[in-house]
């Protein structure tokens, strides 16, 4: 069977997409690659998924989607390696790698069509959000392939290429705020006298059952707040202390602050 889809770094993100992709039997283990330096993740994807693995790079460029899954920082050594071959054929190139511009991409590979995309680790179980960025290059058929690609692992957004650090520091690294967000929670249970159980399934439907009804009836969610909030009750009380802390002005400079470092960790390749 030919090979279909290609993957250069098979590490967090790299396994969160290519676990959902074959779940959903979006491609066989039989059509997917993965190229990985580290010996031990190669056996590990290999045994857990059934896909090919190779520690040679150019070998996966044999396949007609090439996501390139690798960190930032070793994009340019790692497109080197590539561009000689790639030059050669026409796959499509979709880079997930947190602040690598498309202008980076179409330099690293003339002429071939490139995606910028920008997915999160909910993805795994289907519930991913991600967002995507064409280049010069890519044509409807390949927006389309992206697009089938990443609702298969949860929904898909097309942005302006300008706003893709903005996306990253949003929900690329959003799953990271809300499992700190449930761990607290959890932990003020337990300091309330919850055992550490209770504490974690009430805190994650709490969190899972107030993101269904805001999305469900589109309702604001200063109105939720209002609706909680009791007069002179208890919600108030936690509101007050959440204030103090100063819980909405941190995770608005937590975004801002991944967005910043996006920008950065693109400027440095
Ligand atoms: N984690 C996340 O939630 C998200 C990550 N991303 C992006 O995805 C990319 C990967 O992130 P993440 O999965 O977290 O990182 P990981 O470090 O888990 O994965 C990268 C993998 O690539 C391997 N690798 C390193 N060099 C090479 C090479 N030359 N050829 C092939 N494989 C190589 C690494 O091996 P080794 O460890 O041995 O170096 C590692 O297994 C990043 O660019 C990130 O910005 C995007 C959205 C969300
Ligand atoms: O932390 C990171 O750099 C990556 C990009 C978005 C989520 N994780």
């Amino acid at each position: 069977m030919s090979v279909k889809f290609g993957i250069i770094g098979g590490g967090v993100m790299g396994e969160a997409l290519l676990s959902r992709l074959v779940s959903q039997k979006i491609y066989q283990p039989t059509e997917i690659i993965v190229g990985e330096k580290s010996p031990e993740r190669r056996s590990y994807l290999a045994h857990q998924y059934g896909v090919s693995v190779t520690d040679d790079n150019l070998v996966v460029t044999q396949a007609s989607v090439l996501l390139l899954a690798i960190k930032p920082q070793v994009f340019t050594a790692v497109a080197a390696e590539l561009a000689s071959v790639l030059a050669k054929s026409v796959p499509l190139i979709i880079s997930i790698l947190a602040g690598v511009s498309l202008s980076q991409l179409e330099e690293a590979f003339p002429q071939l069509p490139v995606i910028r995309a920008m997915p999160n680790t909910p993805a795994t179980v289907g519930a991913g959000m991600t967002a995507i960025s064409l280049g010069a290059q890519a044509g409807d058929r390949d927006k389309q392939t992206a697009q089938q690609l990443f609702s298969a692992v949860g929904e898909v957004v097309e942005v302006p290429e300008t706003l893709m650090d903005a996306v990253t520091g949003l929900s690329g690294s959003g799953p990271a705020y809300v499992a700190l967000f449930v761990e607290a929670l959890s932990d003020g249970g337990v300091a309330a006298g919850l055992p550490r159980a209770i504490a974690t399934q009430l805190a994650l439907q709490t969190v899972r059952g107030t993101v269904q009804l805001l999305q469900e009836t589109q309702m604001h969610p200063a109105e939720l707040k209002d609706r909680v909030t009791s007069p002179g009750g208890t919600t108030i009380a936690g509101v007050t202390e959440l204030e103090r802390a100063g819980f909405r002005a941190g995770l608005i400079a937590a975004v801002k602050a991944a967005s910043q470092r996006s920008q950065e960790l693109g400027a440095k390749e």
